[in-house]
Formats: C-alpha cells, sequence, structure tokens
C-alpha cells in the first residue's frame, strides 16, 4: 500500500498487462509482414539454399563447426572414392545453380602485371573445363554448381597452375575462395596419395598434422565457411581439410588434426598456439600459403604472426612454397607489406578498382539524427518486408541493444558480436543462414568475407568511423549482399557525426552511379574524372583507395563496364594487362601511416 493506500501493485499489473498486450500486436505485426510464415516466397528459397535431402539418413549437427563431416577417404580406393549420396547432400544441398551476374568475362576490365621474365602469358581460363583441373575437381566443381569461372577465377587459376606466387583482388562476392582453392587442391589431387601427411594406423592412433595447404584469414566465421568450400572441393579425394580458429574448445580442433591434416584452414591465434607444440602441427611441409582478407591481416597488429609465418614457420623443407594474398580491399600499408613479403615474383590480378563496389548494389544514404535511428530501422525493417537483413552497429554494446530493440518488437532476429562466446556466435550463424532468424545485427568485424546466400539488405545502423575501417569496412560491409554481382539494396544512416567519411563515401557512389543525397552535395569533388588520382602513388595523401597507377587502366567499370570509370576512356581490357616490365616499387608503395584500426578485429576479442 502507499502512503494514501492505493493498490500499486493494481498499477503495476496494468503497467504489465499493457506492455504484455503490446508484445502480442507486434508479434501479430510481424507475423502479418509475413517474418514467420514458412511458406512465404522469400522462406522457400532461403530453405531451399540450406534444405538437406529429406530421403537421406541425416547427417548428424556437429558440436562445433571444426568437427563438420568430411569426406572419409578408405585407402582401398583407387584415385578416386567412391560417392557419399548423404554427404553430397550436406556438402552442396539442393539448389539447382548459382545465380552469377560474372556470366562474361568480357565485361569486365581486368588488369594483370606479372614481373617474371620469360614466363609464358597469363591466359584466362573461359570455362572450368578448359582450365586443365584434376577430373574429380571438374566433378566438385560442378557439384557446387559453378558452371563458369568469374573473372578472378579465370586468372587466378592458371596463375596458380603454372605455379606463380598470387595477389588477387576482386571485388566482395566475387568467388575469390574458389579462385585459390579449385588450382590449389587440383594441383594436389593428381599427387596426393604420394604427398599426403601421415595418418592413424593400427600402430600409431594419432599422427602430426603436416598440411600441404595453410590458409590463414582473420575471423572464426571465415574460417569455417573456407573450410566448408575446402569440405565441397575436396570431396572424393584423400585430401584431408581441417579448421582450427579460436573461441571453441582446443581438444576438438587437436583431435581432427591427429587424425591428418592436408589443407589446414586457421585465424593466426589458434594457429599460433597449435605451431608451438611441434608434435601436434608441423608446416615444413606446407607447399601453399593463403594470406585471405589480406589487407587485414597485414595491418597493425598482426605483424608478429605474419613475418613468422613468411620467414620462419612455414618455410617447407623443399624451398617450394607458393604465397598467395586476396582481398577486395587493398590500403597503402598492406601494399607495402605485400612488397617486403612477396618480393618481385608475383603475379598482381585486379578486377576493377581495387576497393570499389559491386555496382549492382543499391545505395541509399540517409540522414538520421541518433534519436531517432530504432524509428527509421524498425520502419525500414517493415517496409522491406521478411527478407534477409544484415545490421551493422559500431559497437558491441549497441549491438545487444538493437538486437533486443527488434527483438521485442517481435522480430525474428539475432546478433554476434566479439563478447559472446564461441557457441552463441556459431548458434548464431546458424540461425540466420538457415534462416529460422533472418534478420542478424552484428558489429562490423563480421563484414569481412561473411557469404550468406540471400541477404537482401544491409543496413549500416551506424556508419563505420575513419578511426575503425572507414571506407574501406563500408566496402566489405555492404558486401553482403550482392554476392557474385547480383543485386542488393544498402541503406545507411548517416549524420553529423559521419562527417569524416563524407568525402570518401561520395567517391564510391559517384563511381558506382548512385544517387548524391542533398546532405552530401558540398563533398561532391569537382573534377570527378580525376577524384581517385594520386592514391595507389607515393602520394601522401593515400586514403586507402589503391587505384591502379601500373598501366593506366586500373579503373574499371564492374558489370558491363558502365560501373563509372569504365566509361572515362579506359577501355575494356581483353585479357591480360601488359606484361609491360612492371615494378613492384611503382604499385606497392611506402606506408603512409594509414592502417585498418583495431576495431576489435583482431584475434581474441573476435
Ligand atoms: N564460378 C562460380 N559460379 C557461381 N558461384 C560461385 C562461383 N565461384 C564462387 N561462387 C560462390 O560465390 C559466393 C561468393 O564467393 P566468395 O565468398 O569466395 O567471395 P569473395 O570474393 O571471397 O567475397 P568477399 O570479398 O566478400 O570475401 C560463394 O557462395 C561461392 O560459393
Amino acid at each position: 500500500m502507499s502512503a494514501a493506500g492505493d493498490p500499486v501493485p493494481a498499477v503495476v499489473d496494468d503497467a504489465a498487462e499493457a506492455r504484455k498486450k503490446q508484445q502480442e500486436a507486434d508479434y501479430q505485426k510481424a507475423k502479418d509482414a509475413g517474418f514467420y510464415d514458412v511458406t512465404s516466397p522469400q522462406a522457400t528459397q532461403l530453405a531451399a539454399a540450406t534444405e538437406q535431402d529429406p530421403g537421406a539418413e541425416p547427417l548428424e549437427t556437429p558440436a562445433w563447426l571444426s568437427d563438420a563431416a568430411i569426406y572419409a577417404w578408405d585407402d582401398t580406393y583407387g584415385e578416386v572414392g567412391e560417392p557419399n549420396p548423404a554427404l553430397e547432400k550436406e556438402l552442396y544441398g539442393t539448389e539447382t545453380h548459382k545465380i552469377s551476374s560474372y556470366n562474361n568475362l568480357d565485361k569486365f576490365i581486368v588488369d594483370v602485371t606479372c614481373d617474371e621474365e620469360g614466363e609464358p602469358r597469363l591466359q584466362p581460363v573461359r570455362r572450368f573445363e578448359e582450365a586443365g583441373l584434376h577430373p574429380v575437381m571438374e566433378e566438385n566443381v560442378k557439384l557446387c554448381k559453378y558452371s563458369i569461372p568469374t573473372p578472378i577465377q579465370a586468372y587466378c587459376i592458371p596463375a596458380v597452375l603454372t605455379g606463380r606466387d598470387v595477389v588477387g583482388i576482386a571485388q566482395t562476392g566475387s568467388g575469390k575462395t574458389a579462385a585459390f582453392l579449385i588450382p590449389i587442391l587440383s594441383k594436389l589431387m593428381g599427387k596426393a596419395k604420394q604427398l599426403c601427411g601421415p595418418r592413424p594406423s593400427d600402430r600409431n592412433d594419432r599422427v602430426t598434422a603436416e598440411p600441404l595447404v595453410l590458409v590463414v584469414c582473420p575471423t572464426r566465421e571465415l574460417a569455417c565457411q573456407i573450410f566448408d568450400e575446402a569440405r565441397r572441393l575436396c570431396y572424393r579425394t584423400m585430401l584431408r581439410p581441417c579448421v582450427v580458429y579460436g573461441g571453441a574448445p582446443t581438444k576438438n580442433q587437436r583431435e581432427q588434426l591427429e587424425k591428418g591434416c592436408d589443407v589446414l584452414i586457421a585465424t593466426p591465434g589458434r594457429l599460433m598456439d597449435f605451431m608451438s607444440n611441434v608434435n601436434l602441427l608441423n608446416l615444413s611441409r606446407v607447399k601453399f600459403t593463403v594470406i585471405d582478407e589480406a589487407d587485414e591481416l597485414l595491418s597493425e597488429g598482426w605483424e608478429d604472426i605474419m613475418e613468422k609465418l613468411f620467414e620462419g614457420g612455414s618455410t617447407n623443407v623443399d624451398g617450394d612454397n607458393t604465397y598467395l594474398m586476396f582481398s577486395a580491399t587493398f590500403p597503402r600499408a598492406a601494399r607495402k607489406m605485400v612488397r617486403e613479403y612477396m618480393e618481385d615474383a608475383v603475379v598482381k590480378i585486379k578486377v576493377g578498382r581495387v576497393g570499389s563496389t559491386n555496382s549492382q548494389i543499391k545505395q541509399n544514404v540517409v540522414w538520421v539524427e541518433q534519436n531517432m535511428k530504432q524509428q527509421a530501422l524498425i520502419d525500414l525493417i517493415f517496409a522491406g518486408g521478411a527478407q534477409r537483413t544484415l545490421v551493422f552497429v559500431n559497437s558491441k554494446m549497441t549491438c545487444d541493444m538493437v538486437d533486443d530493440f527488434l527483438y521485442n518488437k517481435g522480430l525474428p532476429v539475432t546478433s554476434i558480436h566479439s563478447d559472446r562466446t564461441q557457441r552463441e556466435r556459431e548458434d548464431a550463424m546458424r540461425a540466420f543462414r538457415t534462416g529460422r532468424t533472418p534478420i542478424m545485427v552484428a558489429t562490423g568485424v563480421s563484414a569481412r568475407g561473411l557469404d550468406v546466400p540471400f541477404i537482401r539488405h544491409v543496413i549500416n545502423y551506424d556508419m563505420p568511423s575513419t578511426a575503425h575501417g572507414g571506407i574501406t569496412e563500408y566496402v566489405h560491409r555492404i558486401g553482403r549482399t550482392g554476392r557474385l554481382g547480383t543485386e542488393g539494396l544498402a541503406t545507411s544512416f548517416y549524420n553529423d557525426r559521419n562527417d569524416d567519411l563524407g568525402e570518401d563515401l561520395v567517391k564510391i557512389l559517384i563511381e558506382t552511379k548512385q544517387e548524391i543525397p542533398d546532405f552530401l552535395q558540398d563533398k561532391v569533388p569537382e573534377d570527378q574524372n580525376t577524384m581517385f588520382d594520386g592514391q595507389g602513388t607515393d602520394d601522401e595523401s593515400d586514403d586507402g583507395f589503391a587505384v591502379d597507377d601500373l598501366n593506366g587502366g586500373g579503373f574499371g567499370g564492374d558489370l558491363g563496364g558502365s560501373g563509372g570509370f569504365g566509361d572515362q576512356g579506359f577501355t575494356a581490357d581483353d585479357g591480360f594487362k601488359a606484361d609491360d616490365g612492371f615494378k613492384a616499387e611503382d604499385g606497392f608503395k611506402a606506408d603512409d601511416g594509414f592502417g585498418d584500426a583495431d576495431d576489435g578485429n583482431k584475434m581474441g576479442s573476435w
């Protein structure tokens, strides 16, 4: 009772009742909008992308992604193992084809530079069947439903097959993972029986892992994704892929390594842990070292690990290690490191301008004051209807807050950030991937590499600040939609706190022929033809864009040659862009201090 004798509990009950009613109304609204409708076209499409064959014996869901099923090679096979229908369904799903807009190589401007004198010119492969792949690889590519190579694959496959070191730069979602895995694994398949590392036997029930391929990438989710691609591409061969990453128990990963490992995918921290135990992991036989999202791994904070990989740990006993680096963006500091590590004997393949986005992604930038963001978000989500949506924020706290907010609005939402346990992170990814929760809120760290089918809408609830990745992160974030050059939508909330990003943002918008909102008009450069000039050169003002200054033809429209600079006097390259005496120093030049600041994306925190 209050002092006045009022029955307080009744007031509390009323408030609780009102809240409950509101929640029911919100849930009903989300339901009416189709977010829980499993028969909607969107839900059906999502299910098809992940569906297992209803007739097949279901495979057990692994406790950790590192324990996911891989092809179990039996020594009684000849060179090619027997098919395993249940595993096939798990690995390749039931999708009929992979939609790709990268179907006409001639539409793309591709720069290939190569310093090796006397090496044969690099001819792109236009069809997988013409690439000289191992027959099992050809079959696995078909099972993946990859009909023709994407531009980066068209050039990277012959480069790796002819034994070159490669720096590959191509837009987000353009198939860079397969660009390195297909030729590397294909090369090894023919010799797998001679080359593969030791396997447990009756006398020895565990072995030291001696991988032939080492792939290093910055995030755990990306490592698991590359592992999945390796599981698909190693199918029916003796090559055994494994993945090691932080957060999950070392025990499971150690047990996998002890069964033998030929292809190791790793995040740097866990890799270092395992490398310190020479009875568990020995890198002296590594023939291919791949650094994925190389600019991130070559940025501040990772130097020690990278140096160890390049100079010590991964030097193989035969001295025939091939190095490959990939990313969609390559700020100057990273290019300097490339120059240090990879020296001259490297083929550089660039599809379009370095750091450019897929012009099929519609980019909307809308002015939203801080205190109006939640309302703007909910309006946007309901306006878009039930579709897979990824919302980026800048902090873990905001991530939790936006997740709660959307959940309380009755929406099926999950979230992911570095303070979550690895179990929570894997569960969140699974829920998002399968479409159970088609909305995911994430800190920017998920921007790199994440490949989830049918993300229709990326929303930058917060814009990345220049101190935390800036325009580079923006490019990676919006690249989660519009994969394989397909259409996508990115909406960014902008206000005066984002002024630091304005100029770079406007350049990207102009390049991809997007609408420039009124509030950004004052950032439009006077001379748009030269707005990227000086970047990628010795000019100390380099802000992270790296246009080609090697052959004069580095700008490129990405689709149909129509994206921005493709129209400005640069003609589409018909293939190999000059083996013209390029000097490494010209392109990958000194550090100007630019660095992707640590945004919690470093080992241990993500
Ligand atoms: N030749 C192909 N045809 C059709 N689909 C392909 C082909 N190659 C790869 N893919 C698919 O394209 C999608 C994107 O590939 P991937 O994740 O390797 O892109 P990426 O270039 O590494 O992107 P990001 O820069 O964002 O990491 C994947 O789902 C992959 O299975």
